[in-house]
């Protein structure tokens, strides 16, 4: 298994189905986000885990902790592989989301959080009120997560090295930002091209439109799992 998450940000199940049927669950790992899980519901799961892939649930909760943990747990009961909440939620937030994954008998999903999303630069960090580089609050985050209990976080590649020497080797750290050399950065900004993101201690690496928008999709995945060869 590849540490690839293709990212199906489609606006229908028959499309997101179209695309994981050219590829292979013994390749790569699927996410479905908030456009797909808005428009599709949990029935694209099901169709998606019936495949046999395993899933990322990505719809990044960010609310008082009663709320955000309840969500985790209707989506550990959805049987998805990954889930994420924002670190930005601070750690009871944290804390009571791992509490409910405890509580359960059965698997649990992993559950990270998102640090600072690689779509944001200095400049936009300091538009919201925090004056600092991105690296410092990925850092400040991603320890906070790591003490409330959970078992990784997202951010940029570009974090990957420092955070591997702060937290250990047992940490999950997801990366999407990722752009081979030819592809479009589009609203991304803390960009890493797969081969340095693995060099650089990535556990996962979330791919959407350079794999969806290609168009040969299957190919565009392969030539990047032989990117990281
Ligand atoms: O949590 C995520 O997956 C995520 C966090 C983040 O900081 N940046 C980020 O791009 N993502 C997701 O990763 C995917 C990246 O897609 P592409 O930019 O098309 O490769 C999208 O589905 C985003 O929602």
């Amino acid at each position: 298994m590849s540490p690839i998450l293709v990212a199906l940000d489609y606006p229908d199940s028959a499309a997101a189905l179209a695309l994981a049927d050219r590829l292979d669950p013994s390749q790569c790992r699927l996410k479905v986000g908030k456009e797909l899980f808005t428009c599709a519901g949990p029935a694209v799961l099901e169709a998606l885990h019936k495949r046999g892939f395993e899933v990322f649930l990505d719809l990044k909760f960010h609310d008082i902790p009663n709320t955000a943990s309840k969500a985790v747990k209707a989506a550990a009961e959805l049987g998805v592989w990954m889930v994420n909440v924002h670190a930005s939620g601070g750690r009871r937030m944290m804390e009571a989301c791992r509490g409910v994954l405890e509580q359960r008998t059965g698997p649990n999903p992993l559950l990270i959080a998102v640090t600072v999303l690689t779509s944001m630069e200095r400049s936009d960090l300091a538009e919201i009120g925090l004056d600092l580089d991105p690296l410092d609050q990925v850092r400040r985050l991603a320890q906070l997560t790591h003490d409330s209990g959970l078992d990784g976080v997202v951010c940029s590649a570009q974090e990957v090295s420092l955070l591997r020497e702060q937290l250990g080797s047992a940490f999950s750290l997801v990366t999407p930002g990722i752009r081979p050399l030819d592809s479009d950065k589009g609203d991304q900004r803390r960009i890493v091209t797969p081969p340095q993101a693995m060099a650089m201690g990535s556990s996962y690496l979330v791919i959407g439109r350079p794999i969806t928008q290609a168009p040969d999709p299957a190919r565009a995945l392969q030539a990047i799992i032989d990117s990281l060869a």
